[in-house]
């Protein structure tokens, strides 16, 4: 019994750790070695409704699929597409699951001079 309770302990403080290190990433903490550099001008250009990509973090969505599907609406998104919407969707208060979810339409990052949420290796502070 006792065995059980701690291994259950154990597990939630993984997931814990897990969910932790998986939002510090998203959020800019981690650098992404492997991501491929997207810059704001090459952003820029993809801001249509069958070809939208959107900056959160300092990492690159392709959302297109999701545009039609978004409870708060196409319209913001369109507001966003092509652009920086990392403001706009904390100040909403998104779900944190929301992130974890579109983790599988990331498609890079930006250069180094272009990042805003910077990690601790780099030369300016974060902001969060
Ligand atoms: C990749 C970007 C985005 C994704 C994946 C996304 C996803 C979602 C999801 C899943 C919800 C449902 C509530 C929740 O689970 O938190 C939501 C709600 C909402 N989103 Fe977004 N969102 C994004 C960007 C934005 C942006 C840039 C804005 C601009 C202000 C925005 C405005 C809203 C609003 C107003 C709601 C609330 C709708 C309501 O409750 O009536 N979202 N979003």
């Amino acid at each position: 019994m006792m065995v059980a309770t701690l291994s259950s302990q154990n597990q939630l403080l993984n997931t814990l750790v897990e969910k932790s290190d998986l939002l510090s990433w998203i959020k800019g903490k981690f650098i992404g070695h492997h991501l491929r550099e997207i810059s704001m001008r090459q952003v820029e250009r993809h801001n249509k409704i069958d070809d939208c990509w959107i900056i959160l973090y300092d990492k690159i969505y392709d959302i297109t699929f999701f545009i039609n599907k978004h409870p708060g609406g196409a319209e913001v998104m369109l507001e966003y597409a092509g652009r920086d919407a990392t403001f706009a969707f904390e100040s909403i208060g998104h779900d944190l699951d929301v992130l974890k979810k579109i983790q599988q339409n990331l498609i890079g990052q930006l250069p180094k001079d272009e990042r805003i949420f910077l990690s601790k290796d780099e030369l300016r502070p974060r902001i969060v």
